[in-house]
């Protein structure tokens, strides 16, 4: 048998199966084929596991439906539980792939969620993980070989900071499973948009098919640029534990010598990770205008402070950098808050913070604090600027009875705001852990939760 024909069946021996797993089946070879074999590697090794195989129907072709039925079929001649989700909400007339794809993770989320399991299973594959590789490189023309995104889809993504989304299959051709299905004498759903060439990515998977070692260079490519991300996101976190504190609630503070530690492509990554969490921004701010900030919390000639000199502020991805004496000060800026509104249980609030509103009865609305609020609070003497913290503090949220007027201390003892590492809050590729574990424990967010690959760490 040769690798084309043959999957390596021990891509699920590294995986933590302790609580469970959802797969992921939409009916199409590949999720079919990681079904069954999932269900042969658990019913050798671990036959008490708990396996649930979710279908989301999307109900977006007239087919879907009966594509969701084979699947329950499937499951159940083989004593698979399974269940099928219909996407309800409405649905946009721009951008249908990403709100579908949205749509599909957050409904994967909750059926695991509501069965105690940790872990969904999907069945990207080799031939997926290329045609992501080039889609990316063809948009970010030029890009140096390193690029994030060249690195394509990780061996694992944290989703919502609680649900660990693992693609065992991602070394594995796609013509290895169909082999596995036709054995087994199991058939599949074509999808028509996968063979569509008004589609980008059909026709990068023609254009691979025509140039033999396209693909294999594609994946070298994704593994060499892997490396890099984590590396780099390693250098990034040593620099945040080495330079980053955070003086108060929504203030961080750099020393000034972390423009100089002499690591820039890290320092670049630091600050635009920092920038986004303390903005509440879901991406990373553009590169070159981080970098070009960077640069400006450099001392200009050997042996000046800049920041006797030159103190300044600066704002990017809705955060302020206010470089003075004291160190560089990372805040929200006040610009573009939300405006008073009913608090939600679990909500994100402004990007950046997660609202628990406990059992505390009634209804609750929320809105920063301001300036004339924060103006009235005590600070504490840590030789931080008072005017920073304060500051900072306007930004920050607060909860109060809607029957009731609001106070500046309504934060009950049942509920809580939690901190948000908010480019990672959705979606965290196990290549950025370092840099997201960091930046949650200096933020005080929630820790990560055990990487899925038992004794091992998500590389
Ligand atoms: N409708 C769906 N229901 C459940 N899981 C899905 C669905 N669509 C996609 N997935 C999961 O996401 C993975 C990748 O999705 P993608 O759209 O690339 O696959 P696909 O074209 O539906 O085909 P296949 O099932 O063969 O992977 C799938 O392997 C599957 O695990």
């Amino acid at each position: 048998m040769t690798p084309e024909t043959e999957p390596d069946r021990s891509v699920f021996s590294q995986i933590d199966f302790t609580s469970g797993a959802v797969a992921a089946v939409s009916g199409g070879s590949d999720s079919t084929a990681l079904l069954l074999l999932l269900k042969d590697h658990l019913d050798r090794t671990a036959p008490a596991t708990k396996l649930l195989a979710v279908t989301i129907d999307h109900a977006l072709r007239p087919g879907s439906a009966a594509e969701a039925q084979a699947v329950a079929r499937l499951c159940a001649g083989r004593g698979i539980a399974h269940r099928i989700l219909v996407w309800s909400g409405r649905k946009p007339s721009t951008g249908l792939p990403a709100a579908a794809r949205e749509a599909r993770y957050r409904l994967l989320a909750e059926a695991a969620q509501a069965e105690g399991i940790g872990l969904i299973l999907t069945g990207h594959t080799a031939d997926d993980q290329a045609e992501t590789v080039l889609m990316r490189q063809a948009r970010q023309e030029g890009a140096r070989e390193a690029g994030r995104g060249l690195a394509g889809m990780a061996p694992a993504t944290l989703y919502d900071w609680r649900i660990w989304i693992v693609r065992p299959l991602l070394g594995t051709r796609r013509a290895a499973l169909r082999e596995v299905l036709r054995r087994a004498n199991v058939g599949w759903a074509e999808d028509p948009t996968n063979e569509d060439e008004a589609f980008e990515r059909p026709r990068i998977r023609a254009a691979l098919a025509d140039r033999n070692g396209a693909r294999e260079d594609a994946l070298a490519l994704a593994g060499r640029a892997a490396v890099g991300r984590e590396q780099l996101g390693h250098r990034a976190a040593a620099l945040i534990r080495g330079f980053a504190s955070r003086p108060a609630a929504g203030l961080a503070r750099l020393d000034p010598g972390f423009a100089t530690a002499g690591d820039e492509a890290a320092a670049v990554y630091a600050l635009r990770v920092l920038l986004a969490t303390v903005g509440g921004v879901a991406f990373l701010p553009d590169q070159a205008r981080s970098a070009a900030l960077l640069n400006r919390l450099r001392p200009g000639r050997p042996g000046k402070t800049p920041f006797l000199a030159a103190p300044f502020c600066a704002t990017l991805s809705r955060t302020v950098v206010d470089a003075r004496r004291a160190g560089i000060f990372l805040r929200r800026e006040t610009r573009n808050l939300p405006s008073a509104a009913p608090a939600v249980d679990n909500a994100l609030w402004d990007g950046r913070r997660r609202i628990k509103l406990g059992d505390e009865p009634g209804e609750f609305l929320i809105a920063p604090l301001g300036a004339a609020g924060a103006a009235r609070q005590a600070i504490a003497e840590n030789g931080t600027p008072p005017s920073l913290v304060r500051a900072a503090l306007a930004a920050e949220p607060v909860l109060w009875r809607a029957s009731e007027h609001p106070s500046d201390s309504p934060i009950l003892p049942g509920m809580a705001v939690c901190p948000v590492v908010a480019p990672f809050a959705r979606f965290l590729p196990s290549f950025d852990l370092a840099p997201a574990g960091t930046v949650a424990a200096l933020i005080g967010a929630p820790r990560l939760p055990a990487p899925p690959f038992g004794g091992h760490t998500a590389g």
